[in-house]
């Protein structure tokens, strides 16, 4: 499997703390987030240093070539994915869950170097929401477990294929080695340019709405700002994608054949086009995916006009 490869992150903080808050949010800030924690630069060092194994078998000729049909000129910039069916696609086989939840991370996996080649620069995926707490104990650890094994096994191919990781949600109740991992890894990939991957965990569209809310208040109490001064523009420089150049997807995909869009970037998809799919998320591969963005490509956006 080209995406393995095994790096374990011994934290060598060296550097201060990225958190990039204006400080005089600082004392206020704190009290809304977890600190960040510092970058791990030898997480950096040891990636430059590990470049002998495969990556995923992205050849300069593949990113020119795109499938029959498929326009260049009409790719959609920003494609989010709701990764929705691994249980039932577990439970189908006579699998356990933990089964699913693994076929669901070699599908992202997939789609992630599809993106790659076909030049779509932002995929979005939500792969943990804030009510998937309430999910059984076992399931929630595992999935933890998952997220740290991905991140870690990973980390070279994000690197040598100039992959951008970003982690939006609520942070500050993953597991604290999760926390930092998923820190570092945001820090030691920000450069990175041909792609960025929006990983949402702990994350709902209204924490989003909420957290950018608290932020506002905080800056209109501090005086920075006129709670009148509040508008769309201010509002998303608060969002939690600000990360990225592309902050609204254009295209959002759900699979498993559920006709929602369960609490995702609710302000993020104003005015985004959906497409619902018929796979559970581990079997959906290159040609349902051609088949998402084919339907895309024929849709005429008109924004309300
Ligand atoms: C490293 C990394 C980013 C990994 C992502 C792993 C992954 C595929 C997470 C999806 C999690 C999730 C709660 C999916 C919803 O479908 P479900 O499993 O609840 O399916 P169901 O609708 O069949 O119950």
């Amino acid at each position: 499997m080209p995406f393995s490869l095994y790096f374990s992150p011994t934290p060598l903080i060296t550097a201060p703390s990225p958190l990039s808050k204006p400080s005089f949010l600082v004392p206020y800030y704190h009290t809304l987030h977890a600190p960040k924690s510092p970058l791990c630069s030898s997480m950096e060092h040891a990636l430059t240093h590990q470049g002998k194994q495969e990556a995923f078998d992205l050849r300069p000729e593949d990113s020119q070539t795109l499938p029959l049909g498929l326009r260049r000129d009409a790719m959609p910039s920003h494609v989010a994915v709701i990764m929705d069916g691994n249980r039932r696609w577990a439970r189908l086989r006579d699998l356990p869950v933990r089964s699913g939840y693994e076929a669901g991370v070699e599908s992202l996996r997939k789609i992630v170097e599809i993106c790659c080649k076909w030049g779509i620069k932002v995929l979005s995926v939500f792969a943990f929401s804030s009510d998937n707490w309430f999910r059984p104990k076992v399931e929630v650890e595992f999935l933890m477990s998952l997220f740290e094994r991905g991140m870690q096994e990973d980390t070279g191919i994000f690197f040598r294929e100039n992959i951008r990781i970003s982690v939006i949600g609520d942070l500050t109740k993953l597991p604290k080695a999760l926390q930092e991992l998923m820190v570092n890894l945001e820090e030691a990939t920000k450069n990175n340019t041909l792609f960025q991957l929006i990983v949402a965990v702990s994350y709902s569209g209204h924490y989003d709405v909420v957290q950018a809310c608290q932020r506002l208040a905080l800056k209109a109490k501090c005086g920075l700002i006129e709670p009148s001064d509040i508008n769309v523009s201010l509002m998303e420089q608060e969002l939690e994608t600000n990360c990225t150049e592309f902050p609204h997807p254009d295209l959002l995909i759900r699979t498993s054949g559920e006709f929602r869009i369960s609490n995702f970037m609710l302000w993020q998809l104003a005015y985004t086009e959906l497409y619902f799919a018929q796979s559970l998320w581990p079997d959906f591969g290159e040609a349902e995916f051609l088949k998402a963005l084919l339907a895309f490509q024929q849709r005429q956006r008109r924004y309300g006009v």
